[in-house]
C-alpha cells in the first residue's frame, strides 16, 4: 500500500519533492497530498497521513522525525514577514494579524515578543491579504508564497496602508539565538513504518529526492516562474540561498531552543527530547 504523504504547496519544499514529482519512481510508493504547513500537521496528527512535512511547532512525542531534511534558514528566509506599520518598531506592537496557514512562524513570533521583547501582543486569525491584514492590526504575518509577493508589491501596500517597517522573522531569531531558523520537518507516524527494510527506504527515499531537488536548481526556477510569477533570480536566490535544506546539528539544536523556549512561555506544549526514525 502507498504511504500517505502530506506536503506544502509553497515553493520551498520543492527541492525536497523533486522525486515526488518527476518520474515514476516514487510517485507509485507514495501518495501525496499537498496542502499548507498547518493542515500538513493536521493531518499527521489525525492519522489520515503517515508521513508530513510538518510545521516544528506540530511535533508531538508519538511522531518521529525522519533524519536528513528541514525547511530552515541560515540568516534571512524572506519568506516569514513581519509587516508592523508606522516607524516605531516591534516594541510599539499590539495586534498582529497572522495568517492562519503558519503554526511555526506564529510561536516563533511569540516567542520573539514574549521572550525576548517582554511583550504579549494579540494574534488575530486572518487570511493573507496584507492590505486587509495591516488594516485590521498593527503588524501582519505572512508566510510563505504569499510573504515573497508582499516584498515585491511593498509600494503598492505602503501606499495603501502607510509607511511599515519590515521584520524577518529567521533573522531575528538568528539574530538573538546565533541558530538557524527551523520552520519543518518530516515527520512520521512510527507505526506506519513497522520494518527496519520500510524505514531504511523512506529515509533514502527523502535524502535522494532533496539531493536531486538540489541539484535541479535552474530546472525548479523554469517550473516555478510561470507558476509564481516572481523574477527567476528571486525564485533562485530563495532556493540555494534563503532556504536550508540539511538537517544538521545545529538545526537540531534550534529545534530544541524553540520549543524549550515556546513551552516556557505556554505558546506550545512541552516536546521533551527529540524522537527520530531510527533505521
Ligand atoms: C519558510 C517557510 O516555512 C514554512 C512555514 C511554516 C510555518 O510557519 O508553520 C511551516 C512550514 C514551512 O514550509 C515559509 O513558508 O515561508
Amino acid at each position: 500500500m502507498a504511504l500517505r504523504v502530506a506536503a506544502i504547496d509553497f515553493l520551498n519544499p520543492a527541492p525536497l519533492m523533486w522525486d515526488f514529482d518527476h518520474g515514476p519512481r516514487l510517485s507509485q510508493r507514495y501518495d501525496v497530498h499537498l496542502t499548507e504547513p498547518s493542515q500538513c500537521a493536521r493531518e499527521l496528527l489525525a492519522g489520515r497521513a503517515d508521513l508530513g512535512l510538518i510545521p516544528v511547532a506540530a511535533l508531538t512525542p508519538e511522531l518521529a522525525i525522519v533524519p536528513g531534511c528541514t525547511i530552515a534558514s541560515l540568516r534571512q528566509v524572506r519568506s516569514i514577514q513581519l509587516v508592523v506599520k508606522g516607524t516605531a518598531g516591534l516594541a510599539s506592537v499590539r495586534t498582529i494579524a497572522a495568517d492562519t496557514a503558519s503554526r511555526s512562524s506564529v510561536a516563533y513570533t511569540q516567542v520573539l515578543f514574549r521572550h525576548f521583547l517582554k511583550t504579549d501582543p494579540t494574534y488575530l486569525p486572518a487570511k493573507a491579504d496584507p492590505i486587509p491584514m495591516l488594516q485590521s492590526a498593527d503588524a501582519a504575518l505572512l508566510i510563505g508564497d504569499p510573504a515573497l509577493h508582499a516584498l515585491e508589491h511593498r509600494t503598492q501596500i505602503e501606499a495603501a496602508v502607510g509607511p511599515c517597517q519590515w521584520f524577518d522573522v529567521a533573522t531575528e531569531w538568528n539574530t538573538r539565538t546565533n541558530l538557524p531558523w527551523v520552520a519543518a520537518v518530516w515527520a512520521v507516524r512510527p507505526e506506519a513504518l513497522p520494518t527496519a527494510a520500510a524505514r531504511t527506504e523512506l529515509i533514502e527515499d527523502l535524502n535522494q529526492s532533496r539531493l536531486h531537488g538540489q541539484l535541479h536548481t535552474e530546472d525548479l526556477v523554469t517550473e516555478w516562474q510561470p507558476r509564481i510569477h516572481l523574477p527567476a533570480q528571486t525564485i533562485r536566490h530563495y532556493l540555494t540561498q534563503n532556504i536550508h535544506y540539511t538537517l544538521d546539528p545545529a538545526c537540531i539544536e534550534a529545534i530544541e531552543l524553540f520549543r524549550h523556549l515556546a513551552a516556557e512561555i505556554n505558546a506550545l506544549p512541552p516536546l521533551g527530547p527529540l524522537n527520530f526514525l531510527q533505521q
